[in-house]
């Protein structure tokens, strides 16, 4: 969330390499303007606030010259610590010997670049009046130990150390002095001279709005330590009316209202006390200039702490409010429900899930989500989502939900669980996206996807089919049906080559039809076609299903019969040659039908032959031994 935070001023060098400075980018300018100040509120310290105890009760030059560091590279650090030399020297002119204004210059130098270095160390990059780490560690490190360490270095160079408090009084009053000054003025300084920002929290210095405020301080100031006038010298009074006041203009203004508060209280409280008045003056209290800045402690510390407690709580309001505007304003459905109540009842609806459902308000509110799916309870969607419920996991599934009207809308839901800092599951967190139309679109793809498949598979198939018939009919005779000569040649290869390879037996068979050129002589080609039909579709219906019948010439045919052996292949020859015999075909315009025998040659392979023409070969001459022989015989080749 801090990266939401309104930006502040207080800026590091490396955040902002040109400070504004009241617009002056020149740097020489700038060190004109802090040697000014640093010489006017050294004046006025040491003329107004010298304490009875020696060191100035509340320095504040050392202020000016850190917020300079604060809001510089630190690459002209150097220029402005080599700046308060000549300006110290001129400052303590006539109240300090040389030496010792040098020493006060070292003294003072140390303070502000160890402040400013452990604080820049230790804040980052953004140094923030404006937010509560960042003034703790100025309070801790500018104030606590650079000013520490320069008032030792201070209180050791001091010529005399005050009646009656040695070197540690001594160096506490230095202390206190320094710290005050830093804590007073360098919130201050930071926010006049910080980058100009639209912030209603920012430059409240440049507002007149709160100088109402400030003239009621001032007045209330002047009561509690105008004991001239007032007659009041009570320092419990001062701290009850004092710090309350200190403490409203922190609370309305933030850190730098707390620091201008607290000057004006030092101010005006220094000032009044030098001038023997007031609860603090040394003829009411022993070591009065002590308890004076401790008051003063008090209530500059409550009031940088409690300025940087209000902006810091003002600045994560703003971002929630960002962050609220965001979730109202979304264009998803978002629903909120409480982890730590049985049951996970919805404690926030966004617009849109409202008009997108449908229901109202108070419908939704303290009950548990699942009326969106209705009836329809048995989802995958929905045991994924009662399993990330159960195990505080995110997860995005989609859902079919209904609308108030019971109409279905596809949701597409991203849940997170939400934790607190200590890890205790407190928020589901659903952000909701209507994908009705993509959903609708989806299916449409989906179901136009599988018609085309099924139109593929359609078309394949008929391709498929063609082919196959376009395969037979390039291997088929197409008066006959049966196989033609060249798809005989290829299974006969193949046969051929089998049957060397395994040892298997392969005859053929090759018949002619006898005299069939006195059947078309006598009937005509048409029924010499009949009868070549009929002769093959008998014998076809007499074969095995391995077995191939092939028109091998005009009215000549050819079986191939694997797996058969000479003995085989003559009875299967002879099983033709009757049947074919004792065949009626039946002719238009014939009165009886036909008859037509056949002679078979019989030819079995063997080493004789080395390939199908040899074998074919062996069983023509076998079937020219059989027309010679009379006809309407088998002759086996070889014998
Ligand atoms: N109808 C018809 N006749 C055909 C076809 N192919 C060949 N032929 C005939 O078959 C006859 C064959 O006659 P030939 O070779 O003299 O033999 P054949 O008359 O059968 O006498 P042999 O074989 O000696 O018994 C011819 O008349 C051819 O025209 C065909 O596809 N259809």
């Amino acid at each position: 969330m801090d990266s939401l935070l309104p930006p502040t001023h207080g800026f590091t060098p490396a955040s902002i390499p040109r400070p504004h400075f009241w617009g002056l980018d020149a740097l020489w300018a700038r060190l004109l303007l802090v040697g000014v100040l640093y010489a006017a509120t050294g004046w006025l310290s040491v003329r107004f606030t010298l304490s009875p105890d020696g060191p100035a009760m509340l320095w504040l030059p050392n202020a000016v010259v850190l917020a300079a560091l604060l809001l510089s590279p630190r690459r002209q650090w150097g220029f402005f610590a080599a700046l308060m030399v000549p300006v110290e020297l001129l400052v303590d002119w006539g109240t300090y010997s040389l030496p010792q204004a040098l020493g006060f210059a070292t003294a003072n130098i140390l303070e502000v670049l160890v402040g400013a270095y452990t604080i820049t160390r230790l804040c980052g990059r953004v140094f923030s009046v404006q937010r509560v780490v960042h003034v703790g560690w100025f309070v801790v490190l500018g104030a606590g130990l650079a000013s520490g360490l320069s008032a030792l270095l201070g209180a050791l160079l001091h010529p005399q150390h005050p009646e009656g408090l040695g070197l540690w009084g001594h160096w506490l009053v230095w202390w206190l002095g320094d710290a005050l000054g830093l804590m007073v003025l360098t919130p201050l300084l930071l926010d006049l001279w910080g980058p100009q920002l639209k912030s209603e929290h920012l430059h409240l210095l440049r507002s007149w709005r709160w100088w109402p405020e400030t003239l009621l301080l001032v007045v209330l100031n002047l009561l509690v330590f105008g004991e001239r006038f007032t007659g009041l010298d009570s320092p419990a009074l001062s701290v009850v009316l004092m710090l309350p006041a200190v403490a409203w203009l922190a609370l309305r203004h933030g850190t730098v209202g707390g620091a201008w508060a607290s000057l004006w209280t030092a101010a005006i409280a220094i000032v009044l006390t030098a001038a023997e008045s007031g609860p603090y003056a040394s003829g009411n209290l022993p070591r009065s200039d002590l308890q004076l800045q401790e008051f003063l402690l008090a209530v500059v510390l409550s009031a940088l702490g409690l300025g940087a407690f209000v902006l810091e709580a003002r600045q994560r309001e703003n971002a929630l409010r960002l962050f609220q505007r965001a979730v109202e304003a979304s264009d998803d459905s978002i629903a909120i429900a409480d982890a730590q109540v049985d049951d996970f009842p919805v404690v926030y609806v966004n617009q849109k899930f409202l008009s997108s459902t449908g229901y109202r308000a108070h419908e939704v509110l303290g009950h548990n989500c699942r009326f969106l799916s209705a009836h329809d309870r048995d989802q995958p969607g929905l045991h994924a989502v009662r399993q990330a419920l159960q195990r505080a996991e995110p997860v995005q599934v989609s859902l079919r939900n209904y609308r108030k009207n019971g109409e279905l809308y596809w949701n597409q839901l991203t849940l997170a669980p939400v934790f607190s800092e200590r890890g205790a599951l407190t928020h589901f967190i659903g952000v909701q996206h209507d994908i009705t139309d993509i959903k609708r679109t989806q299916d449409e793809l989906l179901a136009a996807k599988a018609a085309l498949e099924t139109q593929n598979q359609e078309l394949e198939d008929r391709v498929q089919e063609r082919t196959r018939e376009l395969e037979l009919l390039s291997t088929t005779d197409p008066l006959t049906g049966a196989r033609n000569r060249r798809y005989l040649m290829d299974q006969a290869a193949l046969e051929v080559a089998r049957a060397h390879r395994y040892g298997h037996p392969l005859s053929c068979l090759l018949f002619d039809i006898d005299h069939f050129k006195r059947v078309n002589d006598a009937h005509g080609h048409d029924v010499g076609d009949r009868v070549l039909i009929a002769i093959c579709m008998a014998v076809q219906a007499m074969l095995r299903p391995a077995d191939t019948l092939a028109r091998y010439g005009g009215e000549e045919f050819v079986v191939l019969l694997p797996d058969t052996d000479v003995v085989q292949a003559r009875y299967a020859g002879e099983r033709i040659r009757k049947a074919m015999q004792d065949m009626p075909v039946p002719a238009p315009g014939l009165d009886t039908p036909l008859r037509v025998t056949v002679s078979v040659g019989v030819a079995t392979l063997s080493v004789l032959h080395a390939d199908a023409d040899a074998l074919f070969k062996a069983a023509d001459t076998a079937m020219y031994q059989a027309k010679v022989g009379g006809r309407n015989r088998v002759v086996v080749a070889g014998e």
